[in-house]
């Protein structure tokens, strides 16, 4: 090979590498790229040790069940899942419905729109978004509302992401975030004008808890709204199919165990919430939820192949293959769940907590 040959290789080789890391794997929406995927606050030698412990909470079901042993396995996860999920989902961590000529981007802000509307919220209002992974939701209801926005996550990782991303989009006046456990939350009783939740209290062993908490911390008269992570009516615990779906779901999201639809405003009622409304988000005219996930599929192998690389070349943590062949089998059962009908992302819910309540 003469040396003109040679370099000309090397510059197609030198090239090829490059559009396929930083052209390929740039993010979704700008933000994040594989070249940055870390295991969140775990440092890049435990990452591999955190996702082999976050499998071993499966093993003790019963240790999920516990309320102290929550935090630490949601936040395993989330330190594993949020620069995936940064990187292939956007900044947004939840479903929509599709709808037709919007792209991702806009179904996914007017669902969570959607939400701040239900609850009659006016500027200079302060209001608390339970589970507010890196904040996508919170500055979408805060451009929109002007509301003061207060968001709790567990994860530390995704508080200095969604602090960055409050500054980077100029909303850091409206948008407050605190790491903290929302089964035990570090507000006052009454100190909020209104609260929501998006896909996040499914995370929650006993919901009883997580509303109760929300309902201590919400002022009389105010309105509380949620999208719950369901099994429908449609699922039966007979059809060893159904079960192999939401185990599926279960594990690959960090989820104690799936609630039916029909608990969710028996458990609201108990706590001392009147529910105003209740609504499946996901049945139609709705257009399917899921369709994003199966248009990916091709993505999903390109950035499967890509994280593979940039394990192998030692820029990527060992481990981060895991956990992205776990979303890979994830979105699959989701899919799944979605189109035979026996799961929903966003059952929604909407409360008042009474003028007099005890
Ligand atoms: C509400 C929750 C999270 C919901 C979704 C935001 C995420 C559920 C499954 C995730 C994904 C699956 C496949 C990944 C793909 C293999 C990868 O290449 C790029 C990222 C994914 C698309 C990833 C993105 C986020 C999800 C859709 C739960 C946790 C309660
Ligand atoms: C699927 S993400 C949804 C985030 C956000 N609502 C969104 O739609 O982008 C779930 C969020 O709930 C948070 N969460 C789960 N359990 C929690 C707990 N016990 N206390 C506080 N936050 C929790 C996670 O840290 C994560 O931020």
């Amino acid at each position: 090979m003469d040396s003109l040959t040679l370099v000309c290789t090397f510059s197609l080789l030198a090239g090829g590498l490059y559009w396929f890391v930083c052209v390929l794997g740039s993010a979704e929406q700008k933000g994040k790229r594989a070249m940055d995927l870390s295991g969140g606050s775990i440092s890049r030698e435990k990452v591999e040790d955190n996702y082999n412990q976050y499998w071993s909470f499966f093993r003790r079901p019963k240790e999920i069940e516990k309320k102290e042993k929550v935090p630490a396995f949601v936040d395993t996860f989330y330190n594993l899942v949020t620069d995936i999920y940064e990187w292939g989902w956007g900044q947004s961590f939840h479903f929509s419905p599709s709808i037709p000529g919007k792209s991702h981007k806009d179904a996914s802000r007017l669902h969570e729109e959607m939400a701040v509307d239900l609850i009659n919220v006016k500027p200079g209002d302060r209001i608390l978004d339970a589970g507010c992974g890196v904040g996508g939701p919170m500055r979408a209801i805060a451009a929109h509302s002007k509301a003061n926005v207060v968001g709790i996550t567990i994860n530390e990782y995704q508080v200095n992401r969604a602090r960055m991303h409050n500054k980077k989009a100029g909303l850091d006046s409206l948008c407050e975030v605190v790491c903290g456990n929302f089964l035990e939350m570090p507000f006052s009783d009454n100190s909020f004008d209104g609260a929501y939740s998006i896909e996040a209290t499914c995370h929650a062993p006993k919901l009883e808890e997580v509303y109760s908490e929300i309902y201590r911390v919400m002022k009389p008269e105010s309105l509380f709204v949620s999208y719950e992570w369901v099994t429908t009516d449609k699922y039966d615990g007979d059809n060893s199919e159904h079960r192999e779906v939401i185990q599926g779901i279960e594990r690959g999201n960090a989820l104690p165990g799936l609630r039916n639809y029909d608990q969710i405003a028996e458990i609201a009622k108990k706590v001392g919430f009147e529910v105003v409304k209740e609504k499946d988000l996901a049945i139609p005219p709705s257009k399917p939820w899921w369709s994003r996930l199966k248009m990916g599929r091709i993505a999903y192998w390109r950035n499967h192949l890509l994280v593979t690389v940039l394990t192998w070349l030692g820029i990527a943590p060992k481990g981060v293959v895991d956990v992205h062949e776990m979303l890979f089998v994830t979105a699959d059962f989701l899919t799944r769940g979605g189109e035979s009908g026996i799961f929903s992302p966003m059952h929604m819910i909407l409360c008042r907590k009474p003028a007099e309540s005890s």
